[in-house]
């Protein structure tokens, strides 16, 4: 795979914080149109950093990232906002229209999408995620998972290149954890999902990378890392008290 057919392709990414914090040491991660991928690590890894760094709102460090081909830098960061959709932890980051329909037009409708045309993209990206009824609900007038999945929606009405979830799981309860994991698996995207829920991580993505102290420290089948107690323990990982992996995997459902 080269930079330019892979989804995300980032080189020797080295970055430190203006205070002279360094939280990256020269990361190498490829990721192929249509993975999805775990990014697991300890608090302070240097996860969201890196995330940071796919849609150039940090920049500046050493290294490149390329999205779909496209380097990361400011002459292509309108497209590469396009192409990077970033779901945060927080619903309501993203949410801040007086409807569900405007917050989702509002990616769109910026771009310069109009009429019957913005109507399907909306109609659309609701639909995907389970919510084309409740186009004109106020968001704050929705549950903190229907929130999620709004939120979910204003990304992908953008049709990005790859998706990134910060802790996608957090806060749901099962159903909407399982409603959520469905879901994520319909969609054809590339798919890099930040998260302390290994077994969320087991159950969606079939590779995981382990970034500790800004370094890539594993990176492989998620069941084969998730397995390797003596990893996990090493870089402060804990599953589920009860949880195997090794036999959560035969659970998973087929796509
Ligand atoms: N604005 C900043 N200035 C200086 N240092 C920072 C800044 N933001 C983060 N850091 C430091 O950079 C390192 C990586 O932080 P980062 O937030 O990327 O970790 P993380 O893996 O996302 O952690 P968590 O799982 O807790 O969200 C940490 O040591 C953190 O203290």
């Amino acid at each position: 795979m080269t930079p330019a057919t892979a989804s995300l392709h980032i080189s020797r990414l080295a970055f430190a914080y203006p205070d002279g914090h360094q939280a990256l040491f020269g990361v190498d991660l490829t990721v192929a149109r249509g993975e999805r991928v775990a990014l697991l690590g300890p608090n302070g890894a240097g996860k969201t950093t890196l995330v940071l760094h796919l849609n150039g709102i940090l920049g500046g460090g050493a290294g490149e990232v390329h999205i779909a081909g496209l380097p990361v830098g400011r002459p292509h960061l309108a497209e590469i906002r396009r192409r990077v959709g970033i779901v945060f932890q927080d619903p309501d980051d993203q949410l801040f229209m007086p409807t569900v329909r405007d917050d989702v037009a509002f990616g769109p409708a910026g771009a310069g999408l109009r009429g019957d045309a913005l109507d399907a993209r909306v109609t659309a990206a609701l639909d995907r995620v389970g919510m084309a009824g409740y186009a004109d609900r106020p968001p704050h007038h929705l549950s903190f998972g229907q929130r999620r999945r709004v939120a979910l929606a204003t990304v992908l009405v953008m049709e990005p290149e790859i998706l990134v979830l910060d802790e996608p799981s957090s806060n749901l309860d099962p159903a909407a954890r399982r409603e959520l994991a469905d879901i994520l698996r319909s969609l054809p995207v590339t798919v890099l999902m930040v998260t302390h829920d290994l077994p969320y991580a087991m159950e969606l993505c079939p590779r995981s990378v382990i970034l500790s102290g800004g370094v890539i420290v594993a990176d492989g089948p998620t069941r084969e890392l998730l397995t390797d107690a003596e990893l996990l323990h090493r870089h402060r990982l804990e599953l589920p008290y009860g949880f195997d992996p090794a036999a959560a995997v035969r659970t998973v459902r087929p796509r």
